[in-house]
C-alpha cells in the first residue's frame, strides 16, 4: 500500500517497508523463473516492479465516493453529461495481467454537477485494483449515484484483456463491452441518446 493515501496526488510516497517486503518476494519470483537476480540489469528490478506493482494498485488508497464530494456544485441544468474516452488501465484479478481500454460516463444532474476532472479520476480510482470489468463497470455507477443523486447515470466500458491475448485463448483482437445504467438511462430513448453520443467509439 503507497503511504499517505488521503489524498490522490501523493501517490509517489511508498512505503519503505512496504516496498523492501514487496521487492523480497519478487527477487524470490525472478529466481524461480530461472533468472539470476544478481546479474547487472536485474539487480533493481525488484525495486522496481515493487514500486510499479503499487502505481498500478495505487486505487486501494483512494477514496472514490470523497473525490466526487470534494467538487459538488450546485446547478440547474438538467441535460446529460458525457465524458467519453476516458483511459482505463486495470489488472484482470484472475491473472494480474492488464486490461485496458476506455470508458465512457454519463449522467443526468438533479440539482448537483460536479466537477468534470473528478469523473476520470473515479474512474482511476476503481481502475487501479484488482478488478473485474463488469465490478468496475459497476462500482463507477454506484459511486456517481450515491455522490450526486442524479437523474441517471451510464457506465461503458470497453476494454481488451491481455490475458486473452497474451495467453489462454490468445485472441488478438476480442473486445469485452461492459455497460451498466439507473434512472433515466433504463428509459429506451435516454439509453439511445447517449449510445449515440459515444457510438463512433463502440464497435
Ligand atoms: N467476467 C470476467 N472474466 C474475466 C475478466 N478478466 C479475466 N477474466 C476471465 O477469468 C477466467 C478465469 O477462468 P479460469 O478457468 O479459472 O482460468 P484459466 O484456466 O486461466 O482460464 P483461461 O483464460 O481460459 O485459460 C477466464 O475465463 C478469464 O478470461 C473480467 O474482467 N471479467
Ligand atoms: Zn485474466
Amino acid at each position: 500500500m503507497i503511504k499517505e493515501m488521503k489524498s490522490y496526488e501523493k501517490i509517489e510516497q511508498y512505503d519503505t517497508e512496504i516496498t523492501e517486503s514487496l521487492a523480497d518476494n519478487y527477487r524470490i519470483i525472478i529466481d524461480n523463473l530461472g533468472e539470476d537476480v544478481t546479474r547487472e540489469g536485474l539487480e533493481k528490478t525488484p525495486e522496481r516492479i515493487a514500486k510499479a506493482i503499487q502505481y498500478l494498485t495505487h486505487g486501494y488508497g483512494l477514496d472514490p465516493l470523497q473525490i466526487l464530494k470534494s467538487a459538488l456544485f450546485t446547478e440547474d441544468h438538467q441535460q446529460m453529461i458525457v465524458v467519453k474516452d476516458i483511459e482505463v488501465y486495470s489488472m484482470c484479478e484472475h491473472h494480474m495481467l492488464p486490461f485496458f481500454g476506455k470508458a465512457h460516463v454519463a449522467y443526468i444532474p438533479n440539482g448537483k454537477i460536479v466537477g468534470l476532472s473528478k469523473i476520470p479520476r473515479v474512474v482511476d480510482a476503481y481502475a487501479r485494483r484488482m478488478q473485474v470489468q463488469e465490478r468496475l463497470t459497476d462500482q463507477i455507477k454506484n459511486c456517481i449515484q450515491e455522490a450526486l443523486n442524479p437523474l441517471g447515470v451510464a457506465v461503458v466500458i470497453e476494454a481488451q484483456h491481455m490475458c486473452m491475448q497474451m495467453r489462454g485463448i490468445q485472441k488478438q483482437n476480442s473486445v469485452t463491452t461492459t455497460s451498466s445504467f439507473t434512472g433515466a438511462f433504463e428509459k429506451d430513448k435516454t439509453r439511445k441518446e447517449f449510445i449515440s453520443l459515444v457510438a463512433n467509439k463502440l464497435s
